[in-house]
């Protein structure tokens, strides 16, 4: 029997892209060029009957409007704002994520920054390899996290996993939701201004998307503050990022910790120059053991597909209003 094709829109890790080389007959868009890609859709197009993606490499309504006999996307991401999960679902096409997996190291990450930018870390190493230390002594104090407040926007599966770091750390813990939830005992606010006014670090945990882009506006950062800090593992799409960088320009804003930006990987140039911000390539989830466990989701939930068995983490179709 024939093996069933799969087009590799962005590979995964070296194990289970092997699993898949075992399973399915694999198309690898990713190592193609665009000429190549084209011909590729061309000549197998029609045969394609599940597409492997991460965040990176996403799935747009042109690529699905080519593959007629799809029957399912499979992302190695908890993020779905580059894939066109509300056209796959118009033609009866699940989209599975990797929700949970990377919970831990996404908290993790946010918490680094945090705790990186308010004690100023890497000021410390440079304080010490530039021979400051020698010669000058002590470098400036910095920033205690216990007793501050951390305002998180989005208090979703991964907000309550930074909260619960954040607690340990002495901080306090507000967030901005529409409703209040019913489940956490932290302050709830339902305007953003008014949280950002009163937290000492800012973080929205939230998905990307036209719902939520610029959602932290020029607005929302001014009331942040001159002794607050703007934290972000979410998508750089959700914060005026120009507004951003003016405000941290002015040091109308105390510093920022950024895993991701608008346009990855082209970070603002003014931001390199910044030793009041901490830099990270868009990487919370990046640790062999996530990684591993969001590539074996993929290959799971083909299996699951193929094998007519109910999908370990499928997609929720949105309800259009
Ligand atoms: O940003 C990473 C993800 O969406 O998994």
């Amino acid at each position: 029997m024939s093996k069933i094709d799969v087009l590799v829109v962005w590979p995964n890790r070296p194990e289970q892209m092997q699993m898949l080389a075992d399973t399915y007959e694999l198309h690898r868009y990713d190592l193609a060029n665009e000429a190549e890609k084209s011909a590729m859709i061309e000549a197998v197009g029609h045969k394609i009957r599940a597409v492997a993606t991460t965040h990176g490499g996403g799935f747009n309504d042109t690529l699905l409007a080519q593959l007629p006999n799809l029957e399912i996307v499979c992302s190695s991401s908890v993020g779905l704002d580059t894939i066109c999960v509300q056209a796959c679902h118009e033609r009866g096409i699940p989209v599975t994520n990797t929700p949970d997996v990377l919970t831990d190291d996404v908290a993790d990450m946010a918490m680094m920054l945090t705790l990186t930018t308010l004690r100023r870390m890497l000021p410390g190493v440079a304080w010490i390899k530039s021979g400051n230390w020698v010669e000058k002594g002590m470098m400036p104090l910095n920033t205690s996290l216990r007793g501050k407040t951390l305002g998180i926007v989005g208090l979703g599966r991964i907000g309550k996993a930074i909260a619960a770091r954040a607690e340990a750390f002495g901080m306090n813990i507000s967030y901005f939701s529409r409703q209040a939830k019913t489940d956490v005992r932290y302050r709830h606010y339902d305007d953003l201004i008014a949280l950002a006014k009163d937290v000492d670090v800012l973080a929205p945990v939230i998905p990307g998307g036209a719902a939520t882009e610029g959602l932290i506006s020029r607005d929302v950062l001014s009331a942040l503050g001159e002794d607050s800090f703007f934290i972000n593992v979410s998508r750089g799409s959700v914060v005026d990022e120009a507004a951003l960088v003016e405000l941290l320009e002015q040091r109308a804003i105390k510093g920022a910790g950024l895993d991701v930006y608008v346009d990855e990987p082209n970070v603002p140039q003014a931001l390199l120059a910044m030793d009041h911000v901490v830099l990270q390539p868009h990487c919370a989830s990046g640790t062999f053991e996530t990684r591993a466990a969001m590539a074996q989701l993929v290959v799971d939930n083909l299996a699951a597909h193929f094998a007519d068995k109910p999908l370990l983490t499928p997609v929720a179709t949105k309800i259009k209003s």
